[in-house]
C-alpha cells in the first residue's frame, strides 16, 4: 500500500467505555450482599491524536488510566465505543478483506511479558517463523534463514534457534517476542509495557535495541509505560493521561523542561531515573480516583496542589499553550497541550 501523506493513524474524539457484565448472580450478590452495583467504566475518553509515520509517540500514566485500552485500540484488537480510528485515511472500523488483513499485519503488539505471550511448547524457530509462513510473507524453504536473520538483528544468537522460551533469560524472551513482531514487516509496533517486567539493566539494553531498530526499519512505535522516564529516553513526544483522558501532550523535551500540568509536574517529581538506580523520589500524594466514579471537574483536581475552586466543577479542555499554531502536514508536531485551568492565564 503507497504512503497517503498525513498521518500513518489518526485518533478523532476516540473513546471506549466498559460495561459491567450481564451476570445475573453477580448482580443479586452484591443487591443481597449490600455492595453497590458495578457501574460502567469510561477507560477512555475524547482522545485526538496524529501519529506520523516514523514517530515514536510515548503514552505514561498510573495503572488504570487507559493506556493499555488506547493501545489495543489503535492495534485494531479493541473497536472505540465512541470517535474513531484512521490508519493511513481510512477508518478502521470500515476496513475489510484484503485492506483489513493488511492494517492488522502492519501494526504489531509487544506485551509486557514475554513469557506467557511465547508460547512455552514451541521452538523459536517457529515462534518466530510461524506468523510469516502462514500470511505468506516467507516460502518455507526461506524461514528458517529469515528467523536467523531476525534473529541476529534482535541480538540473540540464531544458534538457539531450536531452543524452547524457557531456556531463555527475560531480556532474551522478550528479544524474541521484537523478533516475532518484526517477522511480520509491520510500520507500526505498539509497546506495551515492553520493558516493565525487565531488572534495570536489562531494562535500558531492550531499550536501545527499539532505538536502533526503528532507525534501520522507520519504524512506528506507541510506546506505552507507566515510567516516564522510560519514555522520555525512546519518544519523540509524549501524552500523560490521566483516568482516561490525555491531560498533557508535548514534544519530549518539552515534557521534561516545560511541562504545564500539575500531574505531569508530579510525574517528574516522582521519577526513578532509568539505570541509576536513584530511589529517591517524591510520590504523588493522594490516591487515584475510581475510574468508575471520577471526581467531577478536572478528573486530577483532589490531588492537585494548585486546585482552584473552578477546578472542582468545570473540567478543563486540552488546549494549546506553545509551540507553532499549526502542525505541519508531514513533519514533526511541536505543539504543547496542556488541560489545566492555570494555562487560562498563560498565553497560547
Ligand atoms: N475488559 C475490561 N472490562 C472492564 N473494565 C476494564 C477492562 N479492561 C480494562 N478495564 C478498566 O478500564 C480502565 C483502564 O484500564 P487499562 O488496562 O486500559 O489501563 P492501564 O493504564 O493500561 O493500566 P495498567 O497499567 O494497570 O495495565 C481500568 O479502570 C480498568 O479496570
Amino acid at each position: 500500500m503507497s504512503q497517503a501523506l498525513g498521518p500513518i493513524l489518526r485518533l478523532s474524539g476516540v473513546g471506549r467505555e466498559y460495561r459491567p457484565s450481564g451476570d445475573v448472580v453477580d448482580r443479586v450478590a452484591r443487591l443481597l450482599q449490600g455492595r453497590p452495583a458495578l457501574r460502567p467504566v469510561q477507560a477512555v475518553a475524547d482522545v485526538d491524536l496524529d501519529i506520523q509515520a516514523g514517530e515514536v509517540v510515548g503514552v505514561v500514566g498510573e495503572s488504570g488510566c487507559g493506556k493499555t485500552t488506547l493501545g489495543r485500540m489503535l492495534a485494531g484488537i479493541l473497536a472505540p465505543t465512541r470517535g474513531r480510528v484512521q490508519y493511513r485515511g481510512q477508518d478502521v472500523s470500515r476496513l475489510s478483506g484484503p485492506a483489513r488483513h493488511k492494517y492488522q499485519l502492519d501494526i504489531q503488539m509487544i506485551f509486557q511479558d514475554p513469557f506467557s505471550s511465547l508460547n512455552p511448547r514451541m521452538r523459536v524457530l517457529d515462534i518466530i517463523g510461524e506468523a510469516p509462513l502462514a500470511h505468506g510473507l516467507v516460502a518455507r524453504r526461506d524461514k528458517e534463514a529469515y528467523v536467523c536473520e531476525l534473529m541476529r538483528k534482535v541480538g540473540l544468537d540464531p544458534a538457539y534457534r531450536y531452543r524452547y522460551p524457557h531456556q531463555f533469560s527475560g531480556g532474551q524472551r522478550q528479544r524474541i517476542g521484537v523478533a516475532r513482531a518484526l517477522a511480520l514487516k509491520p510500520s507500526i509496533i505498539v509497546c506495551d509495557e515492553a520493558v516493565a517486567a525487565l531488572d534495570v539493566s536489562i531494562q535500558a539494553q531492550v531499550l536501545n535495541l527499539f532505538v536502533q531498530l526503528r532507525k534501520e526499519f522507520g519504524l512506528t512505535y506507541f510506546f506505552i509505560s507507566h515510567n516516564l522516564g522510560v519514555v522520555g529516553h525512546i519518544s519523540d513526544r509524549v501524552a500523560i493521561m490521566y483516568l482516561g483522558r490525555v491531560v498533557e501532550l508535548a514534544p519530549t523535551d518539552a515534557i521534561f523542561g516545560a511541562a504545564r500540568h500539575p500531574y505531569t509536574q508530579a510525574l517528574l517529581k516522582e521519577l526513578p531515573s532509568l539505570g541509576t538506580g536513584q530511589r529517591h523520589f517524591e510520590p504523588i500524594a493522594g490516591e487515584l480516583p475510581s475510574p468508575m466514579d471520577p471526581p467531577a471537574g478536572c478528573p486530577f483536581h483532589p490531588r492537585c496542589p494548585f486546585a482552584m475552586e473552578r477546578c472542582s466543577r468545570e473540567r478543563p479542555v486540552l488546549r494549546q499553550v506553545a509551540g507553532p499554531a499549526q502542525a505541519p502536514a508531514d513533519g514533526r508536531d511541536t505543539r504543547h497541550f496542556s488541560a489545566c485551568h492555570l494555562d487560562d492565564q498563560a498565553p497560547a
